[in-house]
């Protein structure tokens, strides 16, 4: 028994309900489009799990947040996918694969068939058993990855207000569940193996603001050290955590983020006889067009390794949302329209939300480092600068046009020729480097391709020349005596 698709979309999350407006907008005929999920709700918007669908009051939920509300796009209910023609097969996981029938044979026997694949099956969280932790299957030990781990999560806090919780990782899980987790009245202690908060990008400076932050707010920090076992009641509930070194943390939940696998089952050759996709990073191999080694079949989100051009088409795996949603677009429409589709030219963004804080980052953290601005009042940024290019950079507390100014130095790779003076000039910096290149667009051809600021994005296409000239220097100088008038009266 079975049903036959021309598109199948495997995974139910971010990238796929991208990919799926994608293939609405290029006009998929009903019924030629079905996506097919373990999840038993249509695709949502991932990062809301550990932000507001755990406050406190008016916590978010469905429908509120599904695809693709988070990108300021239409909203994807149920009923979305129903007037569209696109089938949601839910609640259904994807046992193996057969790439030369074309063919996905789901838990319950079924085969699906399909002519275009795109794997979007994300990513898992890591387990402590893997680790050879065990126990952490208890009622008030929790992990967060989907809407099911959750809803589990509130329930344990619920329990738990007024009382205290280890967070076990102190990456992106764990630093945006303590904030969840103080913001529900629960006194929070973090371990992690690490010397600092978000070894993986935050320098030592960084890290520190951050921990200052969350220790004003009761947090206390076990750094250098690894949860060894825990030590449970007769009802089997965690009651207290034992460290590497000896230390009993008493507490009454658990918090689990320690790291992610990404999905590549069923198309990683690990089954007996099953198929078998290049792969790299730990992800599904892809070239520029999102296209694994089989030209059928491709792979967008957590689970695709893929070339940033930027980065001189290294292979990544970005575990990121704006990632899973532009390389879900990109797939879509190398599939759908391939003469017009080149490589993608992605501009690496993550960005996190914590308390009152908000920080963006784009490009990649490697180089020498240059702090700047008012650490003190959470107004400060960090550039990487690698071969005389900024290379990567980072803002807390920033205002849209200061982002958009720090992704437009990294995007065009400014060149840096006295790093002092970058770290003088701090934020500035961008925004001369942004007045440089509107400048040399006047003199240009008329276009703008870098990230845009809104009048860089309403200089994407080619403009007549002298209505650019007129236009842009008009635009300019406004934008110029807006800023400066704003920038004399903030601090950076
Ligand atoms: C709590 C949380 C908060 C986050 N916050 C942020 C943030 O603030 N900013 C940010 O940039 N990123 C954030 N992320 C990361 C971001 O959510 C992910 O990068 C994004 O969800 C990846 O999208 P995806 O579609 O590739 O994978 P996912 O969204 O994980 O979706 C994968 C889907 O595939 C399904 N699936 C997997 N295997 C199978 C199978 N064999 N058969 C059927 N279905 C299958 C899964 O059930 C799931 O529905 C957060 C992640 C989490 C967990
Ligand atoms: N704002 C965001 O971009 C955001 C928010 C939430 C989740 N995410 C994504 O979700 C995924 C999961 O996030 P995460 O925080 O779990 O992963 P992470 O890689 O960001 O952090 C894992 C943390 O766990 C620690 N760790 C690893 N093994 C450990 C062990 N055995 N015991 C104790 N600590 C251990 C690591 O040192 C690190 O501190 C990531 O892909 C992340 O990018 C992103
Ligand atoms: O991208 C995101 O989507 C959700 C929310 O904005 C959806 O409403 C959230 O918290 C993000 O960071």
């Amino acid at each position: 028994m079975g049903r036959a698709f021309v598109y199948v979309i495997l995974g139910g999350g971010v990238a796929a309900g991208y990919a799926a407006l994608e293939f609405s907008r290029r006009h998929v005929a009903p019924g030629e489009l079905c996506i097919i999920s373990e999840e038993s709700v249509a695709p949502y918007e991932r990062p809301a799990l550990s932000k507001g669908y755990l406050l406190p009051e008016n916590p978010t939920s469905l429908p509120q947040f599904h695809t693709c509300v988070g990108a300021n796009e239409e909203r994807l209910t149920p009923k979305w996918y129903g007037e569209k023609g696109i089938e949601l097969i839910l609640g259904t996981r994807v046992k193996s694969a057969d790439l030369k029938k074309k063919a996905l044979v789901t838990m319950a026997g079924e085969t699906i068939t399909y002519k275009y694949l795109i794997i979007a099956t994300g990513a898992r969280a890591l387990k402590l058993e893997e680790f050879g932790v065990w126990g952490s299957e208890a009622e008030n030990v929790c992990y967060l990855r989907d809407i099911a781990d959750a809803d589990r999560m509130v329930k344990v806090m619920q329990s738990c207000a007024g009382k205290s919780a280890v967070v076990i990782g102190g990456g992106y899980i764990g630093m945006e569940c303590t904030a969840a987790l103080v913001t529900n009245k629960i006194k929070v202690t973090m371990v992690f193996p690490e010397k600092h908060l978000m070894g993986r990008l935050f320098t030592a400076k960084m890290a520190e603001f951050y921990e200052n932050y969350y220790k004003e707010r009761g947090v206390k920090f076990v750094k250098g050290n690894v949860l060894t076992s825990f030590e449970n009641d007769p009802s089997g509930k965690v009651t207290a955590v034992i460290l590497r070194d000896g230390t009993r943390i008493p507490t009454d939940m658990v918090v689990v983020g320690i790291g992610i696998r990404a999905n590549t089952s069923p198309f990683d050759g690990l089954d007996k006889g099953g198929a078998k996709l290049a792969l790299e990073k730990g992800g599904i191999k892809v070239n520029g067009k999102m296209q694994t080694s089989d030209s059928s079949v491709y792979a967008v989100g957590d689970v695709a390794a893929f070339p940033v051009k930027l980065f001189g088409n290294d292979i990544r795996r970005l575990e990121h949302v704006d990632s899973a949603r532009k390389t879900a677009r990109h797939a879509v429409s190398a599939i759908m329209a391939p003469d017009e589709t080149g490589d993608l030219d992605y501009l690496p963004f993550f960005y996190s939300r914590v308390f009152a804080l908000s920080w963006q980052f784009y490009g990649d953290n490697v180089g020498e480092v240059v702090h700047f601005g008012d650490f003190l009042n959470s107004r400060f940024g960090v550039y990487w600068v690698n071969e005389g290019h900024i290379i990567g950079a980072f803002l807390e507390g920033g205002a849209k046009e200061d982002y958009e100014a720090i992704a437009k130095v990294v995007k065009t790779r400014s060149k840096v020729s006295d790093v002092g003076e970058l770290e003088k000039l701090g934020l500035e910096f961008a925004f001369r480097e942004s007045q440089k290149l509107i400048e040399s667009t006047v003199t240009g051809s008329g276009t703008f391709s870098g990230v845009g600021t809104g009048m860089g994005a309403l200089m994407e296409k080619p403009l007549y020349k002298w209505h650019a000239t007129a236009g842009v220097v008009a635009a300019a100088s406004i934008a110029v005596f807006a800023y400066w008038y704003g920038w004399k009266r903030r601090r950076w």
